[in-house]
């Protein structure tokens, strides 16, 4: 085939032409679609930002040419396709983070408030730390406050407007949990946002979960509907990796490297007993990543079970059949649980189905007690007359309320400043996040909506029950 006959997406690849050299085939990708995130009205209506980034002027640093981001610069939303088959049709791009040459927004006038909503996650403080950093050092932002416990500090008392520095966050990165101190509930639109404008509040950087993003897309929908200049940003944080687009959200790494300890120490307890099962249960309310990672992470892990498949215990192909097996085979096993797996084989009263937290979501029955005691009760029906034993570990907390580790307090950093960066290039309703690895500026509404459920049909899903050899618990 001639290597530069020009080929095209779904009409299918020469392989006769993989021979002993490389060659080049060109192809045809659909066109592409820039999905772009809105503007302040301010930025809207001078289009042509007119204020030199103050990183230029900095005394000791010259940034190079290629330093700032080009208006024209893009990332894509999927870095691979079939070429044999359809690519993604259009393709859809992303503004790159980072900054830019000339501001829409001038920082000496900005006022930046920071809030933390939801659970904890391990690099927050860094994500408040950077953002205090960026705006004081690299953008010379004076005015920079921490609203503290969530979206309803607000609407609280001037105790809940913390004025921060660099001096005051220096060692913050250093440090587990939330400095802000962080909350469930309390989203009440009008005050969250009569407050933001009593204040004089120019810059929102909301950092938290889906719910988070949810109520920040009504705050920016609010801001629209008053007209009123102030951005704000969402900065996604979930331990559980359920937020859909973006690579991976920050915290994730370390909570899966933290629960190595657990199924460790579950295996030691299973391997020093007759029969031993060690049961681990790590978070993850509607999606599996961590108990998926952390298996993959171990080679200890016998079962993993998660919200995306179902299981079951009795009966050929079920859970207990396959641990007796590898039992009688290791003389142990030890199974990972994800918190959120298997909610519908716990008996539940109506009442119980009912139950949500602050936020609206839903209190699941603890599955890791009631696997244990499941667990005991099918062996001594089954096999009374050997020991047996299940050594149960919950790390719910501990595996979120550490500190980053070196790779998510780098993310950190690199989300914080290309949080501030969107904003001062006039940006507003977005979310800062790696796609393929490039930072990229998100739709805030995108991301709302953008679950990050596993996918079982892919590789990872794979790895784990070839790691494992676990069931697929479809019933034949
Ligand atoms: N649909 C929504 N509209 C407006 N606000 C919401 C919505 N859902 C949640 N919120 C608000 O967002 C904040 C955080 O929500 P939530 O407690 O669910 O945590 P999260 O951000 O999802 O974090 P985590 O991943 O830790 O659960 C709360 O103040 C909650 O009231
Ligand atoms: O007990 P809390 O603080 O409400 O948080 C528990 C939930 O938070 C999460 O870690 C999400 O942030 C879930 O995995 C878990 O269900
Ligand atoms: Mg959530």
């Amino acid at each position: 085939m001639d290597p530069a006959a020009p080929g095209s997406v779904g009409g299918g690849v020469d392989h006769a032409a993989d021979a002993t050299a490389p060659t080049s085939t060109s192809v045809t990708l659909p066109p592409l679609t820039l999905r772009d995130v809105p503007r302040l009205p301010a930025a809207l209506a001078s289009p042509t930002p007119a204020v030199p980034n103050p990183i230029s002027r900095h005394p000791y640093s010259h940034p190079p040419s290629n330093f700032y981001i080009s208006p024209g610069d893009v990332s894509l939303r999927h870095a691979f396709f079939d070429l044999a088959s359809a690519a993604p049709s259009p393709l859809v791009a992303y503004r790159r983070a980072g900054p830019r040459r000339d501001l829409a927004v001038d920082p000496a006038r900005a006022r930046a408030a920071l809030v933390t909503c939801g659970g904890l996650c391990p690099g927050l403080n860094t994500v408040l730390r950077e953002l205090v950093v960026g705006l004081q050092e690299l953008y010379g932002v004076r005015d920079v406050f921490g609203v503290a416990a969530g979206y309803r500090g607000f609407y609280g008392g001037d105790e809940d407007h913390v004025r921060l520095d660099t001096a005051a966050v220096d060692d913050w990165h250093k440090k587990g949990g939330a400095a802000l101190k962080t909350t469930r509930g309390g989203f009440d639109l009008a005050k969250i946002v009569d407050g933001i404008v009593a204040r004089g509040y120019t810059q929102i950087y909301a950092i938290g979960g889906d719910g988070t993003m949810r109520g920040a897309v009504a705050i920016f929908q609010e801001f629209k509907r008053r007209g009123l200049n102030i951005s704000i940003t969402g900065i996604p944080k979930t331990v559980d990796n359920d937020i859909g687009i973006i690579d991976r959200s920050f915290g994730f790494q370390t909570a899966v490297e933290i629960a190595q300890q657990a199924i460790d120490a579950a295996h030691v307890e299973a391997v020093s007993a007759v029969n031993g099962i060690g049961l681990v249960k790590l978070m993850g309310r509607s999606t599996g990543h961590i108990a998926l990672h952390a298996t993959l992470s171990s080679r200890d892990v016998d079962c993993c079970l998660i919200p995306e498949v179902d299981f079951f215990l009795e009966g050929k192909g079920g859970l207990f059949e396959f641990l007796y097996e590898r039992i009688k085979k290791k003389g142990h096993a030890v199974v990972v649980v994800a918190e959120g797996a298997g909610p519908e084989l716990i008996p539940r009263t109506d009442d119980q189905k009912r139950e949500q937290d602050e936020s609206g979501n839903i209190v699941f029955l603890d599955v890791g007690p009631w696997l244990k005691s499941e667990l005991g009760r099918w062996w001594k029906k089954e096999h009374l007359d050997e020991l047996f034993t299940v050594k149960y570990i919950d790390p719910t907390y501990m595996i979120r309320a550490v500190p980053a580790n070196a790779t998510d307090n780098l993310y950190c950093t690199l989300l914080a400043h290309s949080a501030i960066h969107g904003v001062m290039a006039g940006f507003t309703g977005f979310v800062p996040g790696p796609i393929n690895g490039t930072y990229s500026y998100i739709p805030l509404e995108d991301v709302a909506v953008a679950k990050n459920p596993v996918d079982v049909n892919d590789h990872k899903w794979a790895w784990v029950r070839s790691v494992t050899n676990q069931p697929d618990f479809l019933k034949s």
